[in-house]
């Protein structure tokens, strides 16, 4: 793949000295393969973890040989002096972080620690040692948080919170651009926005060249195996071969744009390459679709035909609830689910008291089964990212949710 073509100039990243923080994790591994494959020197700063210093995504990866490891913690600014002295490096994607939200709300300050102070301390090591690399940093769609999308939600908002801080401009704030307001609704996503003011200061204050990406979710092969993508697609493998009867799981209305991984390694490499200095840029496929939906498809992708859905009440049933239309919604045509649209545009909703739901499919029931502990203590409400602005400068999102389904569970079971 040439990850870095645009307007028909070529970025050549031969020889160049990279170092990406986070290497050996799910986002990391994959751009420090697309990066050696590319013929860059890439320097992997990683933290020793309990699989020792050779990641499983390293070998995955087949570049347990030519990263170069150097061992380090975001949280000692003396290992990210050393990391930079040994790589040099014309570019640093900093994507290591504490990335699991619900982490976030067990533990606030060790979130803070590791992303906040982190990055304070890698943007500090850079300045000291008068270094001039263009930083990429992975933000997060979660900055934009608490997203208005009616004027009703606004008005329920306002009595839930007491206020919304700050107030929309316009409702509804979808498709979300660059502009939109920043809402964090976690300490995950408040320590996101701390880092990407920080990499502005740095910009405008000491002249560093930094560039922010905020990525909606992205998925694929290998992602950690906390994250809801795979929590689905390893139930749905066990399914598949009898190990289990059920799925468990959270809340299955969060409606979320969801990207397959390699589209936004390529957005990372674009955004070294084109992406203007002091700017933020979103990544995603502009698009939204429901847990549930994911829960669906991913049956569909491993064979089961599905008929119908009903709650264990049985008070919400849908036929055909898998099949899907191209409507408009919020201005923007996307692929999503019959259950997608009701969520969207109906209002439908499941909660604790439906007791599940059953899926019935030409190989049986599949009972879904609510875990309330998985609950958040406060839910984005809705992500559907606008692209335009990254697409300018040469990236897209071109594979499907299913596409993502299909790799996350070839992953699961090898042929
Ligand atoms: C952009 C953003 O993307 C990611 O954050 P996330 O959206 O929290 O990702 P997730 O896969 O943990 O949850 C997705 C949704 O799924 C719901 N959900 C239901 N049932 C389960 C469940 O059983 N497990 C999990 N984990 N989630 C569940 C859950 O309530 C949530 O609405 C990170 O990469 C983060 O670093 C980041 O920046």
């Amino acid at each position: 793949m040439n990850l870095n073509k645009i307007n028909g100039d070529v970025m050549d990243w031969k020889d160049k000295n990279i170092l990406i923080t986070g290497a050996d994790g799910f986002v990391g591994s994959y751009l420090a393969e697309e990066l050696i494959k590319n013929g860059a020197n890439v320097y992997g700063l990683i933290q020793r973890g309990t699989q020792g210093i050779y990641s499983q995504n390293l070998v995955n990866h087949g570049i347990e040989d030519d990263l170069k490891i150097v061992e380090g913690d975001l949280t000692d600014i003396t290992s990210l002096a050393g990391a930079l002295d040994l790589s040099e490096p014309e570019y640093v994607f900093h994507l290591a972080a504490q990335s699991f939200i619900p982490a976030s709300f067990k533990d606030p300050l060790k979130t803070q620690m590791i992303n906040a102070n982190g990055t304070s301390n890698l943007l500090e090591a850079i300045r000291i040692k008068d270094l001039d690399p263009k930083v990429v940093f992975a933000g997060s769609s979660d900055e934009y948080g608490l997203v208005i999308s009616s004027e009703e939600q606004y008005e329920t908002l306002k009595s839930k919170y007491g206020v919304v801080f700050p107030e929309p401009i316009s409702i509804p704030e979808l498709p979300i651009k660059e502009s939109n307001p920043l809402r964090p609704m976690s300490p995950y996503a408040t320590s996101k926005v701390y880092c990407e003011y920080l990499m502005r200061n740095y910009h405008d204050s000491f002249g560093l060249c930094t560039v922010v990406s905020r990525a909606f979710n992205h998925e694929g092969a290998g992602r950690g195996p906390m994250f809801v993508t795979s929590v689905v697609t390893q139930q749905v493998s066990d399914l598949k071969a009898g190990k289990v009867d059920s799925i468990r799981i959270g809340n299955v209305n969060a409606l979320k744009d969801w990207s397959h991984v390699k589209d936004v390694v390529n957005g990372y490499i674009q955004l070294a390459a084109n992406g203007v200095s002091g700017d933020v840029y979103n990544q995603g496929a502009m698009r939204t679709n429901s847990v549930l939906s994911y829960i669906l498809l991913s049956l569909e992708t491993a064979g089961y035909s599905i008929e119908k859905i009903e709650t264990v009440t049985g008070e919400k049933v849908m036929k055909d609830p898998a099949v899907t239309n191209n409507d408009p919604v919020f201005g923007v045509k996307f692929v999503k689910t019959a259950v997608d649209s009701a969520i969207l545009e109906e209002g439908l909703e499941y909660t604790a008291q439906d007791g599940g739901i059953n899926v019935f499919t030409d190989k049986g029931k599949v009972a879904i089964e609510f875990d309330l502990e998985r609950f958040r203590p406060s839910e984005v409400p809705i992500s559907l990212c606008d692209n335009t602005k990254i697409r300018s400068i040469g990236a897209n999102y071109s594979y499907t949710v299913k596409d993502i389904i299909g790799d996350q569970l070839d992953y699961l079971n090898p042929k």
